[in-house]
């Protein structure tokens, strides 16, 4: 039989439309009976939550791609209660007991659920290994988070912190509105690189933005794109098609910089036993919880992102809710101004002993604006595990929104005219509980209680007309997008 060129295309045309119809219908069915099995017969059927999110899980995706995500959990606990189903094989707790039975000690640990992207782009570090390395990696850390060990490291911090003085100092003189997250960002950046690498990364000194916190922003932004690839593949890949090199490549990137420096860090040998993260991680090697040499690569790497960002953003927080809160804010600076002679009384013990009000600020400020909004998620067992019973409803606060540190305050927690009294304190856990909570905890509030007392007692600050809305307008990528906060800064009067 004889077709002419003309009647071939057609029949090709013709096919092709049919093949599409046909992988489109397929798809179409695929999605409607998983979406009716995921509302209908899942074993978390009974859970509530939203339809939309439990049907379709790309949509709880889609909301994590535009920074919205952790607002909308809250949004459907207020909805729904104490325990929401995000997605259809996800739960969400916001109760106090919850904390214990997921994240705490006495039970099998629960295993960190790792989207397989992630662990194929990350070197095995302390946040993301399997319970074994865990414990070896925790081990060989704890010697630098000892009492004794912030010790010795306190004159390394406190050189950064005296230095962001001189710095503001200087701003403040010239008299012009200042972007106080840049300048917070720098000191606790510049301080932990000298604990990790014993490298300043010099941007204090600079007063400029470096390739590290670039880089890290650009990551916040990359992951998740990669996030996608579980719930929606192809779309992953044309966001990724499209996304900026600067975006692509960052996690390779900042693997390469931490890399570098580590290594120009193991072969100093003259800098070995001054006490700071990676003496101590080094003392371990050649012991059954030693750490190889890529190892200690990932795990500082993994020190400098989650020790960095997580105090400035913190800073950047309770900032604001002081400046937006004028009451708080007298409170706080006559404590600290009152406290101390001079700033070179303001050190580690004086801060933590002599400040309680201000405690109060950064815990409120942990409370509303936690350095880590994306909760961690964890991995149910083969068996069966009971959390928390959701009827059981948690004292909550009648005045969850404004900032009061006074909620935080010991008077708060034993007189029961408080309007305090009932707070649910244990469901507060910014730093997570467990075996796998918060390493650096008494070094972030060590370096943020100096830092704050020291901008308290020297500067008056001010927030200028265009940041007044600064906490309530960002979005989240695992962490805070922090726009600029602007504020007026002029050197106290004494
Ligand atoms: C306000 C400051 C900080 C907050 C709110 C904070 C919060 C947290 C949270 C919620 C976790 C648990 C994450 C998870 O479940 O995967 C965590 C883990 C961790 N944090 Fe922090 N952090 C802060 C400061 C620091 C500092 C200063 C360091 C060290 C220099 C640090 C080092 C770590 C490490 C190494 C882990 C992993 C611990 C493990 O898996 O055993 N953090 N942090």
């Amino acid at each position: 039989m004889h077709y002419s060129s003309d009647s071939f295309r057609l029949v090709s045309w013709q096919g092709l439309l049919a093949a599409f119809c046909l992988i489109f219908l397929t798809q179409l069915v695929i999605t409607l009976s998983r979406a009716i099995h995921n509302l209908y017969f899942h074993p978390l059927s009974k859970v509530p939550g939203p339809n939309l999110w439990i049907a379709f899980p790309i949509i709880k995706d889609i909301a994590q791609l535009r920074g919205r995500l952790d607002f909308k959990i809250k949004e459907y606990h207020e909805q729904y209660g104490p325990v929401v189903r995000i997605s259809a094989d996800a739960l969400s707790f916001t109760s106090a007991g919850a904390w214990k039975d997921i994240y705490g000690h006495g039970h099998a640990e629960l295993p960190k659920y790792m989207p397989e992207f992630y662990a194929k782009l990350v070197t095995t570090n302390i946040i993301n290994a399997d319970a074994r390395d865990h414990f070896r990696f925790r081990r060989a850390m704890l010697p630098a988070f000892a009492d004794r060990a912030l010790d010795q490291q306190e004159h390394i911090i406190a050189a950064y912190v005296d230095l962001l003085v001189e710095k503001l100092s200087g701003l403040a003189k010239a008299g012009k509105a200042i972007n106080i997250v840049q300048w917070y960002t720098y000191t606790t950046f510049d301080l932990i690189g000298d604990l990790a690498y014993g490298t300043s990364f010099d941007g204090l000194k600079a007063g400029k933005q470096n390739g590290w916190i670039r880089n890290i922003e650009n990551m916040m932004r990359l992951f998740p794109i990669l996030v996608l690839a579980s719930s929606s593949p192809a779309i992953s890949k044309l966001l990724l098609f499209f996304a900026s090199d600067k975006i692509k490549n960052s996690q390779e990137a900042h693997k390469q910089m931490s890399t570098e420096l580590t290594m120009t860090r193991i072969k100093n040998k003259d800098m070995d036993r001054q006490g700071d993260f990676m003496d101590l991680m080094m003392r371990a090697q050649g012991k059954d919880h030693g750490l190889t040499d890529a190892e200690l690569a990932a795990n500082s790497d993994t020190l400098i992102v989650a020790g960095s960002e997580t105090t400035a953003t913190l800073l950047c927080g309770v900032t604001y809710y002081l400046l937006k809160t004028p009451r708080s804010l007298q409170k706080c600076v006559e404590e600290v101004r009152s406290a101390f002679e001079s700033d070179a009384d303001i050190t580690f013990k004086a801060a933590s002993a002599k400040l309680p009000y201000m405690l109060g600020c950064l815990d409120e400020a942990l409370r509303l604006f936690p350095p880590l909004p994306t909760v961690t998620f964890l991995a149910t067992l083969a068996s069966e595990c009971t959390i928390f019973p959701p009827t059981i409803p948690n004292p909550t606060s009648t005045t969850p929104k404004p900032f009061h540190p006074e909620r935080w305050l010991p008077a708060a927690q034993s007189d029961p005219n408080s309007p305090f009294f009932n707070d649910c304190r244990e469901a507060f856990q910014p730093f997570s509980v467990g075996p796998r909570n918060c390493i650096g905890r008494n070094l972030a509030y060590h370096e943020m209680r100096l830092i704050l007392a020291k901008v308290l007692w020297n500067f008056d600050l001010k927030l200028t007309e265009e940041s007044q809305n600064w906490a309530e307008s960002q979005k989240t990528f695992a962490l805070w997008e922090k726009p600029p906060l602007m504020v007026e800064i002029r050197e106290r009067e004494h």
